[in-house]
């Protein structure tokens, strides 16, 4: 089997995330939801959370499905890097994403979410696509929604086709060849503990010349900007006029008028170049002249992330085999 389904951006200004429809239970409930390569549980907005907590979100209802079941004592919670978080009570029910179904999902209903969540009306829960070592069910762990279906699909795999301020897709089960151009260039792997952690071999300022030096870093599709060393961070802003690092707005901010140079990554031999105009994101405040940039210092993060500003300049393979390989290839 395979499934293919739209990564919808949600805001129209700034990639900052994407939702994806996906179907719950009997008859279908539709929410859109994140799907997110950094975490591994598949949790919704539910009818168990209060409602000062919902603002526009679609919600799943597990009592108006007959094919829900509660997974008696089980509970959830997880706190992401961003500091946002949610928990609540887990039933099982028939999940499908682009005509792919997984029956007796573990489906994780929020009974509490954070504020962020809340003021957030386009997301209406996750997807974890990282590995099941990191879901966060209690007292039995459980699994994702690709480890679910990666036994009945063609082959062990799903793909990210971001795109810049339009839908693209993920696909399961396929590797769809009319979505890049070339070669796709697979590096190992490293699974402990649990995310999509690869080799990076190197970068590029600008026209500058390539540094061949490798960064270990996650591939997550769950967060909108790249996290990468001080020593990479620096070298680029010191090309950026005005730039600075402001403690205030949490990050690399520079006047929304400077020049920015493109920024080249490698994956093997492979080279990905990010233009200027996809390394600003949102002004700090609305109206404000200052923007904030697209890559940042994983020093506050604890781990380098290639963030969705990264996956959406390629065609990204997550090949769920033994072993698991990341496959990159221009588009
Ligand atoms: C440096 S991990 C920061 C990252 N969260 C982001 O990237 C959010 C995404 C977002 C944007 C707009 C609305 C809602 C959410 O966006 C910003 O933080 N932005 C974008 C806008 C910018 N102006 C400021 C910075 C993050 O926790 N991701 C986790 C998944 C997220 C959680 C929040 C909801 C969406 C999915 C996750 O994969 C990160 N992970 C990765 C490995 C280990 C633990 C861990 O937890």
């Amino acid at each position: 089997s395979t499934g293919s389904a739209a990564a919808v951006p949600i805001n129209a200004e700034f990639d900052i995330a994407y939702v994806t429809p996906v179907t719950l239970g009997t008859p279908p409930q539709t929410l859109q939801l994140d799907f997110d390569s950094g975490s591994s549980d598949l949790w919704v907005f539910s009818s168990h959370l209060p409602t000062s907590q919902i603002r526009g979100q679609e919600i799943y209802a597990p009592n108006k499905s007959s094919t829900a079941k509660l997974l008696d004592g089980h509970s959830w919670s997880i706190t992401y890097g961003d500091g946002s978080g949610s928990r609540g009570n887990v039933y099982t029910d028939n999940v499908t994403v682009g005509g792919l179904m997984v029956e007796r999902q573990a489906i994780e209903c929020a009974q509490q979410v954070s504020s962020s969540f809340t003021s957030e009306a386009h997301i209406d829960g996750l997807v974890g696509l990282g590995f099941s070592t990191l879901n966060t069910v209690s007292p039995k762990s459980q699994l994702t929604f690709f480890d679910n279906a990666k036994g009945a699909l063609d082959s062990p795999v799903f793909t990210a086709d971001l795109k810049h301020k339009q839908a693209g897709t993920y696909d399961f089960g396929f590797i769809d060849k009319a979505k890049y151009t070339g070669e796709i260039t697979y590096v190992p792997v490293n699974n402990d503990p649990g995310y999509w952690t690869f080799s990076s071999s190197g970068y590029a300022v600008g026209s500058g010349n390539f540094s061949a030096s490798p960064i270990s870093g996650i591939a997550d599709t769950g967060t909108s900007l790249i996290y990468l060393p001080t020593a990479v961070v620096t070298a680029y802003y010191r090309q950026v006029q005005g730039a600075t690092n402001s403690r205030s707005y949490g990050g690399y901010v520079f006047p929304c008028s400077a020049t920015l140079p493109s920024f080249t990554f490698g994956v093997g031999e492979a080279r990905f170049t990010i233009p200027p105009a996809y390394m600003s994101y949102a002004a700090v405040t609305p109206g404000s002249s200052t923007c904030f940039g697209g890559l940042q210092s994983s020093n506050g993060v604890g781990i380098n992330i290639w963030g969705d500003l990264a996956l959406k300049v390629a065609f990204v393979v997550f090949n769920g085999g033994t072993p698991p390989t990341i496959g990159w290839a221009a588009k």
